[in-house]
């Protein structure tokens, strides 16, 4: 199908509203952590007027998966409001058994019988999808319904075709959506905003004033009980392939002529089109100490719970400008933050600083606690005295309200039929292209929990290094709460970061 419209037929706003959601994977990590609160939250929101009907595997009944909802609920931080909780679990349901077993699609077949359109949310290993999405058609549950896949989607460019054919015999491509929970996140879509509706970014937000751009994924906590899935996945197609190169699309994409979710598509395609596929050379791999010994782990893995990449986009906007991507999990800080460095004045007025000037930064935290800080330069007191950096930001919650988090937003969208929350999949092919030399995993280097990652990586940026991220932006409302030593990075940036 040609891109155009593959365009026009993926990414139509005007789906039906589903009468009906049901969550396949229900018991699992996923619905534990984000689905079910989220849609406790819609709940609340009044933006959940379907019934839900879960599938797992699990010997629940409906009582047992309202009581696992209401923990995952408390678990997630929220108070439990009991009217409000009580209309949610009147509309909560169970249907248990084997994906693999016909008999199962039986049973939805009775629980969505005369509902109306059904969404059917597959929250569950991805070696499954194909086989669910073949059990419901074979039962006739593929007519007036929809079908949205979690990710990863496929493990390579040539498994993301072949799911994609799969799936399609089942579902058409209008009835067919990707999560990618990334565009779901409104700080990820903020970054839209921030720049296609400011004039003022919009002369230097290319090679002329950007020497570098930075993006990290840092978690602090380690893979836990996912184990198995992990394993198999690493840290290059959980997080980078997918939800990364949506940021870094934002970040370097031109803007759509139109505000309409077709241009916009067509766009992100256009520049993930001019990604160079990422050469190997260009990318350090590390596993944290003590990650063979997680329960699910294969013997001897060289799976990367790290990894650090450099990568080129050759277009007339960002030609010689690398982008940097980093992601890990037991490292420092749980942050996602990119940090776009700007080039050096042309000439050195301000020597005698400690070093060189430090170059402007302009600092976008995603989570948690999104804002942004301009890292500038400003003279503080008397005459005579040498420039400082100062961050001069904004705390989006404090400042404009809280956001709803991106399964809300991502469920919400599955039900009432806006594709345009959803991952495009052309985007999906050149993702899967340009991480294509890099998928064989060469053995990664150890590193210790609780730092950045292999040493290697701090070398890759060169020059000034990574900035890293704090566990909090620094933000500073006016020149007053100047410091001449920026709190944002706690750990002084030391030789081996310097080329
Ligand atoms: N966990 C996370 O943080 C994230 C996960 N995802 C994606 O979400 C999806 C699910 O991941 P996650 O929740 O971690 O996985 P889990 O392994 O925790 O959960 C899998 C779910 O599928 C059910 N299931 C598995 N096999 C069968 C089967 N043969 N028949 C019936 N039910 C079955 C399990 O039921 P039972 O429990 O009864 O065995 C469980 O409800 C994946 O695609 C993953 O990539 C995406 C973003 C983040
Ligand atoms: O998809 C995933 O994303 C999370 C990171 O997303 P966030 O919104 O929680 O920051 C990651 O921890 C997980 O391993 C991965 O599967």
């Amino acid at each position: 199908m040609p891109l155009s419209a593959s365009v026009t037929s993926t990414h139509n706003h005007d789906l039906e509203h589903a009468d009906i959601l049901v969550l396949y994977g229900i018991t699992g990590d996923l619905a534990k952590k984000m689905l079910l609160p989220a849609l406790y939250k819609l709940t609340e929101r009044g933006m959940l007027t379907v019934p839900v009907v879960g599938v797992a595997y699990s010997d629940f009944d409906d009582e047992a998966l309202r009581a696992h909802a209401r923990q995952s609920v408390i678990d997630a931080g929220y108070t439990i409001d009991e009217k409000l909780f009580a209309k949610f679990a009147a509309d909560l349901s169970i249907v248990t058994g084997d994906f693999t077993d016909p008999a199962i699609y039986a049973k939805i077949g009775k629980a969505v019988a005369g509902k109306g359109f059904a969404a059917h949310y597959l929250a569950i290993p991805p070696s499954l999808f194909d086989k669910v999405a073949a059990g419901l058609a074979e039962a006739g549950l593929n007519k007036n319904a929809r079908l949205v896949v979690e990710k990863p989607f496929g493990h390579d460019l040539a498994s993301a075709r072949q799911l994609e054919a799969v799936l399609e015999q089942y579902f058409d491509r209008d009835h067919l959506l990707r999560v990618d929970h990334f565009l779901g996140d409104e700080s990820v879509e903020g970054l839209g905003t921030f720049r296609f509706a400011n004039t003022l970014l919009a002369p230097v937000w290319d090679r002329s004033y950007i020497d570098n751009v930075q993006i990290t994924l840092a978690e602090d906590f380690d893979v836990a009980d996912r184990g198995s899935f992990y394993d198999a996945v690493g840290c290059l197609r959980d997080v980078v392939q997918n939800h990364l190169f949506q940021v870094m699309t934002l970040l370097a994409m031109d803007p759509p002529n139109v505000a309409d979710p077709q241009a916009l598509a067509l766009e992100k395609w256009r520049l993930l089109h001019s990604v160079r596929t990422i050469d190997p050379a260009d990318v350090v791999r590390g596993q944290y100490e003590g990650y063979l010994d997680v329960k699910g782990v294969k013997k001897g893995s060289e799976t990367e719970t790290y990894i650090a990449l450099r990568l080129w986009i050759d277009n007339w906007r960002w030609a010689g400008v690398p982008f940097y991507i980093r992601s890990g999990k037991a490292l420092a800080v749980t942050a996602t933050e990119v940090c776009v460095q700007l080039r050096r004045p042309p000439s050195e007025l301000f020597r005698g600083l400690a070093g060189d000037v430090p170059p402007n930064l302009i600092r976008i935290r995603l989570e948690p606690g999104a804002g942004i800080a301009f890292e500038l330069m400003a003279r503080r007191g008397e005459r005579g005295q040498l420039p400082v950096s100062f961050p001069m930001g904004i705390d989006f919650e404090k400042v404009l309200g809280g956001q709803a988090k991106p399964y809300e937003n991502i469920l919400h969208a599955a039900v009432v039929g806006d594709s345009s929350g959803f991952a495009f999949f052309p985007a999906i092919e050149e993702s899967w292209r340009i991480v294509g030399k890099i998928l064989e995993s060469g053995k990664p280097t150890v590193y210790k929990s609780g730092g950045w990652g292999p040493d290697a990586a701090a070398k890759l940026p060169g020059g000034d290094g990574w900035h890293n991220p704090a566990e909090e932006l620094f933000y500073a409302t006016h020149i007053g709460e100047a410091t001449p030593e920026p709190k944002h990075n706690p750990e002084p940036k030391d030789a081996a970061q310097k080329k």
